[in-house]
């Protein structure tokens, strides 16, 4: 702020001196007057007093313009390094988020607005504001200086200026921000379509499906340029209008001066003053309607990061509590669990006590609800009735609680990067004599020795260049790889085949002795060594068995 009222400050000086320089080119005597204020001598000739006001002239442009370059540096700098504290906060946020929310969301919604939204709110929004902001004190500055000089042609300016406003906020703005609510969308869908192709890649050549997906993108690709076309056509507007309106303006109000002067040429040092302000307030009133309207196309942008923002910090999802140990049991009581808009449970009335180094088994059908269980043991998921508890007090949705957990999903992300970085995910450093631990005992050894690269190989996205069973095993060497308490494999073993998954049992049954672990499975054999198995079925526990009593009732939930 201090910048642009620096830069205002400097405009009315040039202004002025401008006015000067067009008095003493036309009179020079009367530069004596000023350059004596400033101890000159008395004596110059007309030509040096006009080389002196000259350069003094100069100068102030100098000045002036080296200000205003610092200030768009300034601005601009400071405005970038908001954005990235506020993409930073915005992401903790959603790393904060609980696993519902990301349920209502997809990637290209959160790319879009971590991307695309924020650098529209920061790099368009607050830009704008900053240029408003900066031309509106320089327009009403030189405003003043023209009202000292002439308060008609002030308020003359100040009238079109005025009715040009109206028009623009009335007619035109209301446009833009439908503009940027339609290119939001066509942003949103365009990224997703192209998410999409990229990821079904496979199945789209297959299926012949190219055209298809092609044509999804290429609608919204043609509607962003036929708005972004619309947008920059009605930009230019503005400064045709002003251009006429001032231009006409001008003349005319110069026609009107002369009618009361003896010579047009009396008026040159008055004109110099007047044509450089109009010169200077005619592209700073037009890029005053130009940020308008970039500023109004961001407003839907600054809504949805608004509302995203909110909306995740409504409720605090996971809690910090002191360090503690897990000692004697996890116990769910009377747990019941709807996912949002779905008309019934997937869980309801869960009784379950699991002790400190069990192993126990969960089967079901096919959406019984096994994962549902997982995620809120896990504690991504709050329960909407009854609780989960460790040893009777210690929240599941705990940061303490999941620095005890690993976990193997059904289906593992894994970063386009090397095996090595995918089994320390997120870790800067590797832990070698861990990673190499924890390579053997996921049986991953054979086919790592194979790789010319060994553990340095890129695995491609979603580890494209990997078979299914050597993603699992992946996914089970990432979550050995912190030592976890306690495991949790959801159908980890079932890409596996026969013989590797036996083998790998083996060595879990091995790791398991001093921990506990809870493991969904489909086939059978996989639970031989379950202290307990939890038969699920339709939301409810449908019994708690043993592996030899299993048989029966195992083919009867399947
Ligand atoms: N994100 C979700 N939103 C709405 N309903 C869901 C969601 N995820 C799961 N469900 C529903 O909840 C129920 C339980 O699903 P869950 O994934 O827990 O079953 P599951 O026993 O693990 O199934 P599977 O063996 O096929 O993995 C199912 O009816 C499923 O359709």
């Amino acid at each position: 702020m201090a910048f642009a009222l620096t830069t205002s400050l400097l405009e009315v000086v040039t202004a002025s001196v401008i006015v000067v320089f067009a008095q003493v080119l036309n009179a020079p005597e009367t530069g004596l007057k000023y350059l004596g204020k400033i101890d000159f001598p008395s004596d110059l000739s007309p030509g040096r007093v006009v080389f002196y006001t000259a350069m003094i002239v100069g100068v102030v442009y100098l000045i002036k313009n080296i200000v205003a370059a610092s200030e768009i540096f300034f601005q601009n700098f400071f405005i970038q390094k908001m954005s990235y504290h506020f993409k930073g906060k915005l992401l903790h946020r959603y790393a904060g988020a609980d696993y519902e929310f990301y349920l209502t969301r997809n990637s290209s919604l959160g790319t879009q607005v971590v991307g695309r939204d924020t650098e529209m709110v920061f790099s368009s929004g607050m830009v704008a504001i900053a240029i408003i902001l900066s031309e509106g004190v320089v327009f009403f500055a030189l405003i003043g200086v023209i009202i000292y000089m002439n308060p008609s042609l002030a308020f003359t300016i100040l009238g079109i200026g005025g009715g040009i406003a109206v028009v623009i906020t009335k007619f035109v703005l209301p446009w833009f921000y439908q503009f940027g609510q339609k290119l939001q969308e066509t942003a949103l869908y365009g990224n997703q379509n192209l998410i999409q192709f990229f990821h079904a890649f496979k199945e789209i050549v297959l299926l012949g499906k190219g055209e298809f997906f092609i044509n999804a993108y290429q609608v919204h690709s043609l509607k962003k340029g036929k708005i972004q076309a619309l947008q920059s056509s009605l930009n230019v507007l503005p400064r045709i209008v002003i251009e006429i309106l001032f231009m006409g303006g001008i003349v005319v109000t110069i026609g009107i001066l002369c009618l009361d002067q003896e010579s047009p040429v009396h008026m040159l040092g008055m004109l110099g003053g007047y044509l450089y302000s109009g010169f200077r307030l005619m592209p700073g009133l037009n890029r005053i309607i130009n940020q308008l309207n970039i500023f109004k196309s961001t407003i839907p942008s600054i809504e949805r990061v608004h509302r995203e923002y909110i909306m995740m910090a409504a409720k605090k999802n996971y809690v910090d509590v002191p360090e503690f140990s897990f000692d004697r049991d996890l116990e769910i009581k009377d747990l019941s669990f709807r996912y949002i808009n779905v008309g019934k449970d997937a869980l309801s009335g869960i009784f379950l006590k699991i002790k400190k180094g069990e192993f126990i088994g969960i089967v079901g059908e096919t959406g019984s609800g096994k994962s549902t269980l997982v995620n809120l043991i896990l504690g991504l998921l709050p329960p909407c009735k009854g609780f989960i508890l460790v040893d009777e007090k210690y929240p599941v949705n705990s940061y303490q609680w999941h620095g005890k957990i690993g976990y193997v999903p059904q289906s593992i992300y894994l970063t386009d990067d090397t095996i090595e970085k995918n089994i320390a995910f997120g870790e800067t450093v590797t832990d070698k004599l861990r990673l190499d631990a924890v390579i053997d005992t996921a049986q991953l050894r054979d086919f790592i020795d194979s790789l010319p690269e060994r553990e340095k190989t890129f695995v491609g996205e979603h580890g494209i260049r990997l078979s299914g069973g050597e993603r699992q095993r992946i996914s089970i060497a990432r979550a050995l790889y912190h030592s976890p308490e306690v495991l949790i494999f959801d159908e980890a073993t079932s890409a596996l085949d026969n013989e590797t998954e036996a083998r790998l049992m083996e060595t879990i049954n091995t790791v398991s002795k001093d921990r506990t672990v809870i493991m969904i499975a489909h086939r059978l054999t996989t639970l031989k060594n379950c202290s307990r198995i939890v038969v699920m079925d339709k939301g409810r526990v449908k019994d708690i068995t043993e592996y030899e009593k299993m048989d029966n009732v195992f083919n009867e939930v399947r």
